[in-house]
């Protein structure tokens, strides 16, 4: 069950299928230590690119999941399948919609043991992600706090997804989104690209995400599996899950 998996991620890679990577490096990504793959981006998302790069991950031993961003991209015999919700999107489309007419369209060929929501909680404004789904991301402490609670107990979601895509968030924001939070895990996504980042985010978060670090610097993108794996995470959200 992915849920379960999902207990014992601490650190997870986000490979985005619209960019491109050797096979070499790639290798080196599978072969890091991290925990798992997930395969996804907001833009250029296409069937073709997520399968390809699906594919080119299955020759490694790492747990490898698509982050469905578009209907049209679902690759079928994936480990697993995280669907995005974004909390504070300002459209329906982004929280409800679009979840709805994917699943009209798959119906009994869903493999719900391997599928998790993921409630997103978007905070760049600048992000592709945030401009995408018209993010409020005028949100406080209290507001985070608030989301997590809303995520945890009346959608009883494995996760919320403190996301800053693209720049390195407030630490305090992500110690907010933890306090609302009691069995769900918390992941925090968003610029880390130094030691100290990555260190003190794992002392927040439950789960590290660590996305365009691959394509800018890939060596220190390696050296984040350590980073955040020897770091301790302050919290205790994610100790009984959410099934
Ligand atoms: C046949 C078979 C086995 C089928 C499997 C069926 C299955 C699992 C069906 C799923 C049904 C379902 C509910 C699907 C969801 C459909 C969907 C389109 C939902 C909307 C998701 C959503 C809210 C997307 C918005 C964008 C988003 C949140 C993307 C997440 C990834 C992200 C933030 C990446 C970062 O972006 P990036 O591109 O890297 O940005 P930069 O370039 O700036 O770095
Ligand atoms: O690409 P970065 O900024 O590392 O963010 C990772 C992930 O949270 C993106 O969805
Ligand atoms: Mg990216």
């Amino acid at each position: 069950m992915l849920t379960e998996r999902m207990k014992k991620w601490r650190h997870v890679f986000k490979l985005d299928p619209n960019r491109t990577l050797s096979e070499k490096s790639l290798e080196k990504v599978c072969t890091s230590g991290t925990d798992a793959v997930i395969v996804g981006g907001t833009d250029g998302i296409t069937y073709q690119n997520s399968r390809d790069l699906i594919e080119r991950i299955a020759e490694y031993p790492v747990e490898s999941v698509q982050e469905i961003s578009a209907e049209s991209a679902v690759v079928p015999g994936v480990d697993g399948y995280l669907i995005p919700v974004v909390l504070n999107s300002g459209s329906l489309h982004w929280v409800l919609k679009a979840q709805h007419r994917a699943i009209r369209k798959y119906g009994d060929w869903i493999p719900w043991e391997d599928v998790a929501a993921l409630g997103y909680v978007v905070l760049n404004p600048e992000s592709k992600v945030g401009r995408l789904t018209e993010s409020r991301t005028g949100v406080g402490t209290a507001d985070l706090t608030a989301y997590g609670r809303l995520a945890e107990h009346l959608f009883r979601m494995p996760a919320l997804y403190v996301e800053y895509s693209g720049m390195y968030g407030d630490e305090g924001m992500v110690r907010a989104a933890r306090r609302g939070l009691k069995r769900s895990r918390l992941f925090y996504g968003g610029g880390i690209s130094r030691e100290d980042q990555a260190r003190a985010m794992s002392r927040e978060a439950d789960t590290v995400v660590v996305g365009n670090l691959v394509y800018q610097n890939l060596e220190a993108a390696l050296e984040s599996v350590r980073w955040v794996k020897e770091t301790e995470s302050k919290g205790v959200s994610g100790d009984q899950g959410i099934n």
